[in-house]
């Protein structure tokens, strides 16, 4: 059988995200060699710490390895401060714009046997909203002295790749229960959100956008509703109906904090995984960051990290392979017995990834 040689990017960032990045390595290092897989890894890096030590926190070296030599990647988290430090720019929101990730994927679900079972893709605009990071501080006695604002950009282009990425996706959903995949969901739907009760032209203009999007032929054809929610009831209703959900499409911000949301409903950040993907390229990335609570305790949960590594698999095309990791970490939940603490458990991160390495 040939083998394909997939040139993996490693870029643990800070705290925790050093400690569940390896873990990401060692489940693809130990795939079955019947999937015909072969991996070459470049440790690279990027983050706070990297900023200190050589003033930039994406370093060229990062990006150009990356665009040049890799087929994807893998991304931990980083400190990024909450005070402004001069030169600091979060490493993440660049490199998602840098390489035109311009989807933030992130499937929240509970385990098949969950009492209330959730199953549902967040599709998070990736480049642009108000993360296009255009902020100014000025001063005017008439505001009262000093005050800041920044731009919420929302252009067609991107508004309308992310709502067809959304109905791929609830399109890809529906064929995988179609031949016999159990899910809660009988048919496709996609949750359009936002808030163009107010922001009638920027919020407005994606729900537009989306809108006519998911109105092409083969969503139609294929079954896929369509539903628009208002981005504050929309959290009332995520958390009194998670089930509800199928595939939810929304602006960058939006998709940020629902995303955190749901992995409450879920039960730890620490299972919830991303792909930031664009063309031909993604990278995985646990949704949590560095958490510095419990940075250097070895009790980080690797699960949103595995997840992930196999969702960068998916959009790399190798979908056998990520089921075996789906599965595996699927495995290691049902039966509760090593949990790490934020799931209620005693495992450390180390124990949580050999349970799983041993049921691939
Ligand atoms: N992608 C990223 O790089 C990314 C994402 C989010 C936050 N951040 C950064 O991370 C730093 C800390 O942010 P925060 O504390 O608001 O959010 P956080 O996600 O780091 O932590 C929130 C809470 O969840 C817990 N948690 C997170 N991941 C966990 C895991 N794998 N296992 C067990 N528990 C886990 C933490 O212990 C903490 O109590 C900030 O500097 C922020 O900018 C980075
Ligand atoms: O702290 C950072 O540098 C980025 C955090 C990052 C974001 O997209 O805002 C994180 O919250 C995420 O969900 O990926």
């Amino acid at each position: 059988m040939a083998s394909r040689l997939l040139r993996i990017g490693l870029i643990p960032g800070d705290g925790i995200g050093r400690e569940v990045i390896p873990a990401g390595r060692r489940i693809l290092e130990a795939l079955p060699s019947s999937l015909g897989l072969k991996f070459e890894f470049t440790d690279l890096d990027a983050g706070f710490e990297t900023f200190q030590k050589t003033g930039a926190a994406l370093p060229e070296r990062t990006v150009d390895v990356l665009k040049n030599g890799c087929d994807g990647a893998l991304f931990g988290a980083v400190s990024s401060p909450t005070k402004a430090v001069k030169g600091y720019s979060s490493p993440i929101v660049a490199l998602r714009k840098k390489l035109d990730l311009y989807a933030n994927v992130r499937p929240v679900k509970t385990v098949a046997t969950a009492a209330s079972p959730i199953d549902m893709v967040i599709v998070r605009e990736n480049t642009e909203d108000l993360y296009v990071k255009e902020e100014r501080t000025l001063e005017d006695p008439a505001m009262g002295g000093v005050y800041a604002e920044a731009i919420k950009r929302i252009s067609t282009r991107a508004s309308l790749r992310i709502a067809t990425m959304a109905g791929e996706i609830a399109l890809r959903r529906q064929k995988l229960r179609e031949s016999g995949f159990a899910s809660i969901h009988k048919s496709p739907l996609v949750t359009i959100t936002h808030k163009s009760n107010v922001l009638s032209q920027t919020d407005g203009l994606f729900r537009t956008c989306a809108k006519e999007a998911l109105a092409a032929s083969r969503f139609v054809d294929g079954g896929v509703a369509v539903e628009e929610q208002i981005v504050d009831s929309m959290v009332y209703k995520l958390f009194r109906q998670p089930g509800s959900y199928d595939v939810i499409v929304a602006p960058n911000l939006y998709g940020d904090i629902l995303s955190d949301g749901a992995a409450a409903l879920v039960g730890s950040l620490g299972l919830v995984p991303s792909a930031n993907v664009g063309e031909g390229f993604a990278i995985g990335e646990p949704c949590h960051g560095s958490a510095p609570d419990i940075e250097g305790k070895g009790v980080a949960n690797p699960i949103a990290t595995l997840r992930s590594t196999a969702l960068m698999l998916e959009f790399l095309g190798e979908e056998q392979a990520a089921a075996k990791i789906y599965t595996a970490v699927d495995a290691n939940l049902e039966e509760a017995k090593l949990l790490s603490p934020d799931l209620g458990g005693k495992a450390t991160t180390e124990e949580v990834v050999s349970d799983i390495l041993k049921r691939l």
